[in-house]
């Protein structure tokens, strides 16, 4: 038994002739303590696959498992950051991430959940904004309050859904970062969703492509044999970086043109360019 299972997965949007299948034979399993990332195209149906996991969506057939459970709704075990946010425009950085720790530490002290908070909201450089809410804060550290938010509460599973889109280079490095440090430290098990090829191979153990949609389903998936702590400057220099990389990346581009070439939808591709600046910043 893994630790989340999808099998037979198929989701459809609407019914009758306007019905359209986004996911189709959806197949995952994932083992405790496992880093996975999904690298996808734009409108592929990413977003529709977090939301079955978190137990938002229900498959229209197939099932989610969860350590052997059938997922019927959300639950804080499974911690999901959202790329849009989701803060309540009405409470500060401080209370957004409190009502959060409160929820996942019910009967820990005020002075336990003071204290997460802040660690939390200092781990994403956010200190000087504790009292500041959503509409007074950029897009990115919007972003950083969700993903604060969301660690705080402490998940066994971490589930990211391009968690970190909004960020400049040197802010997204960071907090790549602090994911992966509390992923192993804590021994989470985590799945991350992205557009970003670098981001996966630097964070995760495996790499599954979603191929692109209607009837999207997942591709074969990409091991990632590099000894962790990844060392983001010596990566560009790594054959196994470089090897991995490329396979990933003539994968999508050959779905992606096979794709577009079969339709009149024209397919964004996930951000293939070399990004070899990127890490220089460390
Ligand atoms: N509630 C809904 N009803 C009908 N269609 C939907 C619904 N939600 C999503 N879709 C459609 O399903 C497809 C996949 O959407 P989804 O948001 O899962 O993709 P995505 O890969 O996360 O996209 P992006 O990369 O743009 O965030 C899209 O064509 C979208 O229009």
């Amino acid at each position: 038994m893994a630790y989340l299972e999808l099998n037979n997965i198929n989701k459809t949007y609407g019914k009758g002739a306007s019905a359209t299948e986004v996911l189709s034979d959806i197949n995952l399993h994932i083992e405790e303590g496992e880093f996975v990332a999904i690298v996808g195209f734009s409108g592929s149906g990413k977003t529709t696959l977090v939301n079955l996991i978190n137990g938002l969506l229900k498959p229209t057939s197939g099932e989610v498992l969860y350590k052997g459970k059938k997922v019927e709704g959300t639950s804080h075990e499974r911690g999901v950051i959202f790329q849009n946010y989701s803060l309540l425009p009405w409470l500060t950085v401080y209370q957004n991430v409190a009502i959060a720790v409160k929820e996942a530490f019910p009967k820990e002290s005020k002075k336990f959940i003071d204290e997460r908070v802040k660690e939390y909201v200092d781990m994403v450089s956010l200190t000087p904004a504790l009292n500041k809410r959503p509409k007074e804060l950029s897009g990115g550290m919007k972003q950083r309050v969700a993903v604060a938010r969301s660690l705080a509460m402490d998940p066994e599973m971490i589930i990211m859904d391009e968690p970190l889109g909004a960020l400049d280079a040197l802010t997204r490095g960071n907090l790549q970062d602090e994911i992966l440090n509390i992923w192993n430290k804590n021994k989470r098990t985590a799945l991350l969703i992205t557009n970003d090829v670098d981001e996966g191979i630097y964070m995760a153990d495996r790499i599954i492509p979603l191929r692109p949609g209607p009837n999207a389903t997942l591709g074969p998936e990409f091991k990632i044999n590099i000894d962790r702590p990844r060392d983001k400057t010596a990566l560009n220099d790594n054959i196994e970086f470089k090897k991995t990389r490329n396979n990933i990346i003539e994968y999508l581009m050959d779905i992606g043109s096979e794709r577009t070439a079969n339709s009149d939808v024209v397919y964004e591709l996930p951000d293939l360019e070399p990004k070899d600046l990127r890490w220089d910043f460390k």
